[in-house]
């Protein structure tokens, strides 16, 4: 699926970007399915309004997203909820787990999410957690889980349902070292197996994965 931006530019933002370059906002992008984006920038500058903007949670914005050619401000409810069980995974930089839920509860909602049936069954959400240390927190109140583990719980979540694209904003902020290692693994398999793309936003350079293609915004 490819992903078309053209001239976008958030209304909050439009006086501040009319003074500096950005390779994202007032630009024309095309972004391929299966390209591997590190969208890079300073905190403020909208990196959590892009992410919101392409899982079209706001629309305060002037130009156009194309999701395969068609206008994301013409989706329907039914086809908007169509893309994000089928076709574009998140992870928020917020999270949004529901807190009285259990993590593995949490996870499952994706799981169980695609209209076609389930992508996975339900032991790849012990096989994931297990990899990323998760295991003994799995029956735990996601709210009273540490930030960090809430952060895994949210990447496993996004990673049971089918997706072409994967929104991840600021994903490794709160994991140390050996954790976002474990972490961007994982990410880069399930990219791998679908063949699918990501956009990945965080504050500074890095090389957590093989990213094909680097934006500043
Ligand atoms: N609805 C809104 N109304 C007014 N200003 C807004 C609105 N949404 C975002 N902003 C402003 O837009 C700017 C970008 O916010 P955003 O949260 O997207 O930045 P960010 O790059 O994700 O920051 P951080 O790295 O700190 O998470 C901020 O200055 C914020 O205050």
């Amino acid at each position: 699926m490819e992903l078309v931006l053209q001239n976008l530019i958030p209304i909050p933002l439009r006086d501040k970007l009319s003074q500096r370059n950005s390779d994202i906002w007032n630009t024309q992008k095309t972004l391929k399915q299966g390209e591997w984006i590190k969208v890079k920038a300073p905190s403020g500058t909208g990196k959590t309004t892009l992410v919101h903007i392409l899982y079209r949670l706001r629309n305060d914005y002037t130009g156009h997203v194309l999701w395969n050619g068609k206008e994301e401000q013409r989706f329907s409810a039914a086809e908007l909820a169509v893309l994000r069980q089928s076709a574009v995974s998140v992870v928020f930089q917020d999270l949004r787990l529901f807190s009285q839920l259990t993590a593995r509860e949490n996870i499952e909602l994706n799981r169980v999410l695609p209209a076609s049936g389930t992508h996975y069954e339900s032991t790849v959400i012990d096989a994931m957690a297990e990899r990323l240390g998760v295991t003994h927190i799995l029956q735990q109140r996601a709210g009273l889980c540490s930030y960090g583990e809430q952060q895994r719980i949210a990447i496993i979540r996004a990673l049971v349902q089918p997706f072409q694209w994967l929104l991840m904003d600021e994903p490794f902020s709160h994991l140390d070292e050996e954790n976002t290692r474990k972490a961007a693994a994982l990410i880069a398999e399930e990219c791998e197996k679908r063949g699918a793309g990501f956009i990945l936003t965080d504050l500074d350079e890095d090389r957590h994965l093989p990213y094909t293609t680097f934006y500043n915004l």
